[in-house]
């Protein structure tokens, strides 16, 4: 006769299904708290030429770091100018980022506050000024580190970012929005797969980011930036062009216009009836126009427009020099560039200017956007000024028919973009997060995308909850089928012991 098993009583079937559900809730309430609670947060302050944004992003804590989503929970534009801009008092460059600094330590828990990493990234107008005056840019970062250490958050560091950097992490932002990095798929094939081109248009500087099949960095090593993410590897194009953001690009143009020193200009890109006297010592206050100063000129001269977009863009064409290349194919000013590939994020000024004259969409040919935006440029100054504008500066107002014709021209004579290819780009602000360089900065040095692809992905909400039915109800018919298993069971994780209910199941 089989012998009786002492184990086999109900009260120790019970007491072991209890003891297992106890450790499997657990492990699960850990789990739990890794997905749903308390966040962990990073803030970076994109200190742009123009002005600077404070970003907050937030991520699930993990205890196997890389896989969780990055949102954009807030944003801040610092009031004023952009920190370059204060070289002449960099005391003031500080202070102007307290408000937005306060701002994130009431977005930011105050226990997570010790913990957050704080990054200040500086972008074209800071490399102009450090071209420029290298002591004042040194003043100016002393300034706002001082200001930022200030702050209960973990500071760590204030720098310019090259164009490179600043291109090729926009580039990564672009594609982690698009979820284009994570391809899974079997070992020795090519799975870098389609990835989003990224045009950065900034006040300063411009930049331009691609993977090209007819790129492997060989031609013009400078251009060139590897990255290895989840996996893939990834060969990047990628340059920066400095002065040709579009508040410098209209200071040459202007410089262009009045390199005789007139008192006068009558200038295509501006409305028919706009007429504003300006300075020339402020014009020309820029390293990328500086050397062209008029020898002789009055202190002023009025800057008259004609509205005129088939003159203006022969004016925006002589920014450009397309006269020389040593590659084998050259966007402007001898800059080599591969055949454009695949489809493009257009940001930063693309955007706001492209969707200011209702011109975002791609599918519409590209002949007709020239009409729509010379039918723009020839509308009088007083017409636009006086149309109701909600919230949008008369600066601005008065310098989208410039901007328009710099970004067609940028994009089609500068970059080679034909009226196939037009309809590639996608004018965008936002995908969940802002598109720009920060976020890719971000994951990068916090080293959030992993070179190789995670094990275990995380699971999400759905599969969170059937996961753990699943292993209660699989444990509950494991202990009953068999409770030595059960006791087994209680002081392992949760893979072993499936393994061992199979076993003991047969
Ligand atoms: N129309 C419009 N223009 C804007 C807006 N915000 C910024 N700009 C202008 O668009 C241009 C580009 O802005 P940003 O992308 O912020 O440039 P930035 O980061 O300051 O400059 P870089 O250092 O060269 O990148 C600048 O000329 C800004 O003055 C906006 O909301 N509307
Ligand atoms: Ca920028």
């Amino acid at each position: 006769m089989k012998e009786r098993n002492p184990w086999h009583t109900p009260l120790t079937i019970f007491i072991a299904v209890v003891v297992r559900f106890s450790f499997l809730c657990l492990n699960e309430i850990n789990l739990f708290f890794v997905l749903f609670c308390c966040p962990q947060y990073g803030i970076v302050l994109d200190a742009g030429s123009s002005h600077t944004a404070m970003y907050i992003y937030e991520w699930p804590a993990e205890k196997d770091n890389n896989t969780g989503r990055v949102e954009q929970t807030h944003s801040c534009k610092v009031k004023g100018p952009g920190i370059s801009s204060y070289a002449s008092d960099p005391k003031k460059a500080g202070q102007s980022l307290q408000v937005c600094m306060k701002e994130a330590e009431r977005f930011v828990p105050s226990e997570r506050h010790e913990e957050t990493p704080l990054y200040l990234g500086a972008t074209a107008g800071m490399r102009l000024l450090n071209i420029e005056n290298s002591t004042a840019s040194d003043q100016v970062f002393q300034a706002v580190s001082e200001s930022l250490q200030k702050s209960p958050f973990s500071f760590q560091g204030a720098r310019i970012l090259s164009g490179q950097e600043e291109g090729a992490f926009g580039w990564v932002t672009v594609n982690y929005l698009d979820d284009r990095l994570k391809q899974v798929c079997a070992v020795d094939m090519d799975c870098s797969g389609v990835t989003t081109g990224a045009l950065d248009l900034g006040g300063a500087s411009t930049q331009i980011s691609f993977v090209s099949d007819a790129f492997d960095g060989s031609e013009s090593p400078n251009n060139s930036v590897n990255f290895r993410l989840y996996g893939n590897d990834y060969n990047l194009y990628t340059h920066s062009f400095l002065c040709y953001g579009k508040d410098q690009v209209l200071r040459m143009a202007l410089a262009h216009q009045t390199k005789s020193g007139p008192g006068s200009i009558s200038d295509p890109c501006f409305h028919n009836g706009y007429s504003e006297s300006k300075n020339y010592m402020t014009l020309y206050n820029s390293p990328c126009v500086s050397k062209r100063k008029p020898v002789s000129s009055p202190a002023d001269f009025t800057h008259v427009g004609k509205g005129n977009f088939y003159q203006c863009q022969e004016l925006v064409k002589s920014v450009f020099d397309f006269t020389q290349c040593k590659y084998t194919q050259c966007s402007f000013n001898g800059v080599y560039q591969p055949t454009l590939q695949g489809p493009f994020g257009a940001f930063s000024a693309y955007y706001f200017v492209m969707n200011f004259l209702n011109l975002t969409d791609t599918s519409v040919p590209l002949q007709s956007v020239k009409e729509a935006l010379a039918r723009y440029c020839s509308t009088p100054w007083e017409t636009v000024r006086t149309l109701p504008h909600p919230g949008i500066k008369l600066k601005y107002l008065a310098e989208y028919c410039f901007s328009g014709t710099y970004i067609l021209t940028l994009l089609t004579e500068g970059y080679n973009f034909t009226s196939e290819t037009f309809s590639k780009i996608r004018f965008i602000k936002q995908v969940s997060s802002d598109a720009g360089w920060t976020l890719g900065y971000m994951l990068n040095l916090t080293n959030m995308i992993p070179a190789e692809a995670p094990d275990t992905p995380l699971l999400p909400h759905a599969g969170y909850v059937s996961h753990v039915c699943f292993l209660f109800v699989f444990y509950l018919f494991g202990s009953l089928a068999s409770p030595q298993t059960c006791l087994l069971l209680c002081f392992h994780g949760n893979l072993v012991p499936l393994a061992i209910i199979f076993h003991s199941m047969t």
